[in-house]
């Protein structure tokens, strides 16, 4: 049988390299769509709409039989959505609001079949607190040019800032892209991975994950534990 062809819809070089972990062959076909939230949207009501948008919008340009993934991810401060700071001044107004408390970010990613219509989604949610780094550390990470093509002006990757220091949740997904439930998501239309996505990914993230590769084997109980 012929390989599906995988299309990963993102400019996003960190969605790229984290979809790369999972040893999948895939097209990269960036979408364009408006990432204006609706009025009194919630913030995982609008990373679920956008990924969801941008999977349509790349599946117009798509082979019908292809499968398209996309995602969004968002900071939220008490319920109010930063997305990428428009300038330093905004990077600095949102990283001196996140500094020392928690926060929540919501990334959702979407799996969409042109042919059939399906479109399957998920929204996972992990909490954040950011470490009291000082105004000269702002700065310095500001200099670096990071934060402006990121969600609340921070990468949680950058090792010279290190700004978060504890998180409940995905490190892959506050990074932009979901990978167990990506997995999930695959493994329910037949398109499984053909390495240990938990394992890979801890090991590529230096990171201690509380979802265990046990969890994907069962997809009733994983069902409940990735229902955040
Ligand atoms: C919070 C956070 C976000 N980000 C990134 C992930 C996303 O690339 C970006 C949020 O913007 P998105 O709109 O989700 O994605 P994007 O515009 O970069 O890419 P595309 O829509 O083409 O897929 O912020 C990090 O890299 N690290 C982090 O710690």
């Amino acid at each position: 049988m012929q390989k599906p062809v995988l299309i990963l819809a993102s400019n996003s070089p960190r969605r790229r390299q984290l979809l790369g972990l999972t040893g999948r062959e895939f097209l990269v076909r960036p979408s364009d769509v408006d990432e204006t939230p609706l009025p009194g949207e919630t913030p995982d009501a609008y990373v679920l709409r956008l990924a969801e948008d941008k999977a349509r919008a790349t599946a117009e340009h798509a082979p019908a039989e292809a499968w398209v993934i996309a995602s969004d991810t968002t900071v939220a401060l008490e319920g109010r959505i930063l997305g990428k700071p428009e300038d330093a001044a905004e990077a600095r107004a949102m990283l001196t609001a996140l500094r020392d408390r928690m926060h929540d970010v919501y990334t959702a990613v979407a799996l969409f079949h042109p042919a059939s219509g399906q479109m399957l989604s998920e929204v996972c949610h992990t909490g954040v607190h950011m470490r009291a780094y000082t105004d000269e550390e702002i700065e310095a990470y500001i200099a670096t040019g990071d934060p402006m093509d990121k969600a609340g002006a921070y990468g949680i990757q950058h090792a010279g800032f290190s700004c978060v220091d504890a998180l409940d949740g995905c490190y892959a997904s506050v990074m932009g892209l979901p990978l167990c439930h990506l997995e999930r998501l695959m493994r329910g239309v037949g398109l499984a991975a053909e390495v240990d996505v938990p394992e890979v990914c801890q090991r590529f993230l230096a990171y201690d994950c509380p979802v265990f590769s046990s969890i994907l084997q069962d997809s009733a109980s994983g069902r409940e534990a990735f229902s955040s």
